[in-house]
């Protein structure tokens, strides 16, 4: 499991680890951490062009004691500062007596930028002093963030006007949920963790990593039927969409319930039939329903009066009531992207995506619900236990009906007795790792999802 803490908590644990140590020491461990980052980087440290941005506070500070130490191995560098009277005191020192310098401008040429602007003191987006210091970054220079990419919001990825780019980022303590979290995730390249010695408590975002998801895995034992596995209900597709039908029921027959039901109209489940002939059709009992797309409002409140779990997505999210969802006994899950989001919400989309762990952390209160929000970074909240961030999937995802296929196989995986948050980041997780084995670099439709979900099971199950 890959956990990320918020500022507030990764400042209490610096203060209490501050407190047993000689000054300095966290510092110290920080920028040795980044300096060994930057030399892996270069092909040669001797004789490299190192260019550091450095801003007012600490983080200017690990950029200038690491580039102390790698001006102590022969490379050239230089401190550009964003407030030429506000360096930290100590780095500068350091820096200057080991060979490097002071320039008021960013060199046209690089090697390796250091991004020490703004860490975990950052607020709002870039003033002007800095975001003039970020637009000159030579191009082809390899840039290494300090702890974050300066303008990511670290608690949630939010980013507001310019910020850095990052090759690589070496972060100090432990992970930021803005890391992990779009769009801040996507500006921090590969993210790499310096051990400082923190002692953590709870996280407060995590992201499952192949172990995590293959211990949750449904596992069918010696005594298990079709019926004690799970079955799983599908309300979905209208014979103007009877593929969402079809999808769903892809998706859920590889999520590991014993069967799948579908329940709707005739001529849609002569279509789910004819691909999927073992699709049990009409109503019965099941364990866990999916009520999915093309619907209207009496389906779907036939299905959420049955006390089992009920996954809703797409049409059936339309027009939710909290009131009735809170007064709901068995669990819910809702599955919107971030326009289906926007709705639940009464806010615009585009509040959405800039915000999207607030976003699923207030569905997940207003709903009373496990909330599985789709986008670049699919988040999962359930109003209580870490928010789960899913590091798998492809741009590619974004295509028709391929959230039919995750809504199938999350219901199918609440069918098999998975808790509401397992099951909606278990799905997340194969469904993004099917699509990158699906693509592999080039566009993908759906079904191909939905049948590269077996491999992915078999790779995450593969020590
Ligand atoms: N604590 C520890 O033990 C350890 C900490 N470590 C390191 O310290 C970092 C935290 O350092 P920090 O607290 O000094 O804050 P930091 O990120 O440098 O920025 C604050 C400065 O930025 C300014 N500023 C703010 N927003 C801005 C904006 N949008 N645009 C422009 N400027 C803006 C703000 O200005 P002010 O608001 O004061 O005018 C203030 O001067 C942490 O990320 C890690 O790298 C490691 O060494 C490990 C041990
Ligand atoms: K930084």
């Amino acid at each position: 499991m890959r956990t990320a803490y918020s500022v507030e908590t990764v400042r209490a644990a610096e203060r209490e680890l501050m407190a047993r140590l000689p000054e300095g020491t966290l510092m110290r461990r920080a920028a040795a951490g980044l300096a060994a980052s930057c030399a892996g980087l270069l092909r040669r440290v001797y004789g490299a062009r190192i260019v550091l941005l450095v801003g007012p506070g600490d983080n200017g500070g690990d950029a200038l004691y690491a580039g102390a130490r790698l001006a102590r191995r022969g490379a050239g560098v230089t401190a550009v500062p964003m407030d030429p009277g506000r360096m930290h005191p100590g780095g500068l020192a350091a820096l200057l007596g080991a060979g490097g310098r002071v320039a008021s401008a960013v060199p046209g040429r690089a090697d390796l930028v250091v991004d020490g602007l703004l860490g975990i003191g950052g607020r709002g987006g870039l003033r002007p002093a800095a975001a003039a210091l970020v637009e000159r970054i030579p191009p082809g220079a390899v840039v290494v963030a300090a702890d974050l990419p300066s303008g990511v919001d670290a608690d949630t990825g939010e980013v507001v006007g310019a910020a850095v780019r990052a090759d690589v980022t070496v972060t100090f303590g432990a992970y930021k949920p803005g890391l992990l979290i779009d769009p801040g995730a996507s500006r921090a390249g590969a993210v790499r963790l310096v051990d400082i010695g923190l002692t953590l408590p709870a996280p407060d975002a995590q992201a499952l990593q192949h172990a995590d998801v293959a211990g949750l895995l449904p596992e069918p034992g010696a005594a298990s039927d079709k019926y004690r596995r799970g079955v799983v209900g599908i309300v979905a597709g209208s014979a103007r969409y009877p593929g969402a039908a079809v999808l769903a029921v892809a998706g859920a027959l590889r999520g590991g319930a014993g069967a799948v039901r579908y329940v709707g109209p005739a001529a849609v489940g002569e279509a789910v039939l004819a691909r999927y002939p073992e699709t049990l059709i009409g109503r019965g009992r099941v364990q866990a329903w999916v009520v999915g797309p093309g619907l209207g409002d009496e389906r779907r409140a036939q299905v959420l009066e049955d006390p089992v779990p009920v996954l809703v997505d797409a049409d059936g999210l339309r027009g939710l009531d909290p009131q009735a969802l809170r007064a709901r006994t068995a669990p819910t899950l809702l599955t919107p992207h971030a326009g289906e989001a926007a709705a639940l919400l009464g806010v615009g989309r585009e509040e959405v995506e800039a915000g999207r762990l607030a976003s699923v952390r207030a569905l997940a209160q207003r709903y009373g619900a496990t909330v599985l929000l789709k986008g670049s970074t699919t988040l999962v909240c359930d109003g209580t236990a870490p928010v789960r961030v899913n590091p798998t999937g492809t741009p590619w995802l974004a295509t028709a009906g391929s959230g039919d296929v995750l809504s199938g196989l999350a219901g199918s995986l609440l069918a098999a007795g998975l808790s509401g948050p397992d099951a909606a980041s278990v799905a997340a997780y194969l469904h993004g790792l099917a699509a990158r084995r699906a693509a592999s670099g080039a566009p993908l439709h759906a079904h191909e999802v939905a049948e590269a979900l077996p491999a992915a099971w078999r790779d995450v199950r593969t020590p």
